[in-house]
């Protein structure tokens, strides 16, 4: 009897149909869009408007197929599975642009328009007289993905210098073209310029929120971490404003919605670009949530990262432009994630691992309304009695780190930093005293189970751990601190907390003074310099984020403790 086996997949995936030519090298056109597709995990279908002889050096030919037959394919398709989203690509000739134009008024779909008009080899892909039939497919356009030469050419827009344009020339180009052709959405890419991030920061201050400034993932973000400049190698890590980015318009109804911003990538790899995002784009729209406000955004920073990525991982292929990574998502699902950050600095790698987590510690509520002064008197003083203990285990763990330590350089470290964490409990227990709270009460208060679960997590992974894990989990209480003190301080001066009559004004000073972030810049160079004389393995690295982790949800557990006086 024949045994028959069930399909895994049922789920119907989004159907993403792409218009456009064959390439033969595989980079760009039809090959590169349904590899694209394929890696988004939608399905793929292909309406061919043309074949070229083409490799990495050049077009060599192409080959028109009748306008008749772009009409026979696509109906074929539309008429069996109704496509989410529709790319297209090179359009080859006027009659195909009239026949498909005609067709695409027909149907209510969602179309993606690259307007291929010259390969990255310098080949004229689309005659002069299809640009202007190009003007019927504009209104069916929902988005329109021109490069600068090519909405230059689309609109006349003049310029003494071919495509170097500044953001300004830029931006007053996008809206053009927006108006001009009358497609609804229009994004210009800014690859064949480049900005300087001063340039960016002065329109960001000039146009005060009136659209978004979309940076590339961990660029911005690191302007939010204080502590990082107390690293004296972040410091020459030169954030220039001279640095030249790549930056992407977005337009709608002749407003500028967005600026996505991110660095360049030195490739030569980049057959198929054009290709690639506008399919990215498709796809992104198929397969995001429509649901949240941010849509549009999340959508092209997707499909603009997923580029990217494409271009950075392309790997050698032919003798001239080769192309890029296109699958690379599809290959991303089968491994491992790798590292999201360059770990260098390391400290930013971790906290930029989980941002939100880290700011669920470092702008607790305990700490803002301590900030304030408005924190309630007890919950501050259930805080320094917790604490109390919890430096006990604290100088218990570097002591722990001195018995493993295997050379007299660590061994002297970690005694030197236990001896100064059981000076600073005098201190501590000084500070106490002016809440009207004494030793004796100090050492009777039984300790509550956030604290103990804190101290528990610590010793163990110094226990378990090599010295390594166990400098991981005493870290983030240290560079923690200084990321609240010095972030106190910034409130200050904005006016958002204040040490005028402030009760806690001292705790303020303490964790924003001179000695405690001399401690704190002693501890991250000390961390950076273990890790870039012995780089961790991407298993390592994982183990040591998660010990990261685990510590930050306990450091906020610990000011959940104080705010809610939990025992
Ligand atoms: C079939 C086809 N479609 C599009 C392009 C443009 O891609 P690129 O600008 O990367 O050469 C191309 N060269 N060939």
């Amino acid at each position: 009897m024949a045994s028959s086996s069930k399909s895994l997949e049922t789920k119907k995936r989004p159907h993403i149909l792409t218009i456009a030519g064959s390439d033969s090298s595989g980079g760009a056109g039809i090959q590169a869009d349904l590899k694209t597709i394929e890696a988004f995990g939608c399905y793929g279908s292909s309406v061919l408007t043309g074949l070229t002889a083409q490799n990495t050096k050049g077009v060599q030919g192409v080959h028109e197929v009748p306008a008749e037959f772009v009409t026979q394919q696509f109906k074929s398709v539309v008429t069996d599975d109704y496509p989410k989203c529709i790319k297209l690509g090179m359009l080859t000739n006027s009659s195909i642009i009239r026949a498909l134009a005609l067709e695409l008024k027909q149907w209510d779909t969602i179309n993606v328009l690259d307007p291929v008009m010259i390969s990255t080899s310098g080949h004229a892909l689309l005659p002069e007289d299809a640009i202007e039939a190009m003007k019927e497919l504009y209104p069916l356009v929902d988005y329109f993905t021109p490069n600068i030469p090519e909405a230059i050419k689309l609109t006349g827009y003049s310029t003494t210098s071919q495509s170097k344009l500044n953001l300004e020339q830029m931006i007053e180009l996008a809206k053009l073209t927006n108006t001009k052709t009358g497609a609804f959405t229009v994004l210009l890419k800014g690859g064949h310029t480049s900005i300087s991030r001063r340039e960016v920061l002065d329109i960001k201050n000039r146009e005060k929120g009136d659209y978004d400034i979309v940076w590339e993932e961990g660029d911005d973000d690191l302007d939010t971490i204080e502590v990082l400049s107390l690293y004296s190698a972040y410091k020459q890590i030169p954030k220039s404003e001279e640095e030249q980015l790549v930056v992407d318009v977005l337009v709608n109804k002749g407003e500028v919605v967005a600026l996505f911003v991110g660095k360049k990538i030195d490739s030569k790899n980049t057959h198929g670009t054009g290709c690639t995002l506008s399919t990215a784009i498709a796809c992104a729209y198929a397969t995001e949530s429509r649901e949240v406000p941010d849509f549009n955004l999340r959508m092209f920073k997707k499909a603009i990262s997923y580029t990217k990525t494409a271009i950075a991982s392309s790997y050698p292929f032919g003798q001239g432009h080769g192309p890029l990574n296109h699958a690379h998502l599809s290959v991303k699902r089968a491994l491992p994630p790798p590292t999201k950050y360059n770990p260098h600095p390391f400290v930013s790698h971790l906290i930029q691992s989980n941002l939100p987590l880290w700011k669920s510690y470092v702008k607790h509520p305990f700490v803002v309304q301590l900030g304030k002064g408005t924190l309630p008197k007890e919950c501050f003083e259930h805080y320094i009695k917790q604490d109390y203990h919890y430096l006990k285990h604290y100088a218990r763990a570097h002591a722990l780190g001195a018995y493993k330590a295997n050379s007299f350089e660590d061994i002297k470290a970690f005694t030197d930093i236990a001896g100064h964490i059981a000076r600073e409990s005098e201190m501590h227990v000084n500070y106490c005293k002016s809440f009207g709270i004494d030793l004796p009460t100090l050492e009777s208060t039984p300790e509550s189970a956030p604290c103990a679960a804190y101290a528990r997590y610590v010793i163990d992974i110094g226990t378990q751990g090599d010295i390594l894990d166990l400098y991981m989990s005493v870290a983030s209480c240290l560079i923690g601190y200084g990321e609240v003190g010095l972030w106190l301080q910034k409130q200050v001066e904005v006016g958002e907390a204040t040490l005028e009559g402030n009760l806690y004004r001292k705790w303020m000073e303490d964790y924003s003074g001179k000695d405690f972030l001399g401690a704190v810049e002693r501890g991250i160079e000390n961390l950076e310099r273990r890790i870039a004389e012995d780089p961790p393995t991407e298993a390592r690295l994982a183990r040591l984020t998660a010990i990261w982790h685990e510590c930050v949800r306990l450091e906020s557990a610990f000011w959940d403790m104080g705010l809610n006086l939990i025992k």
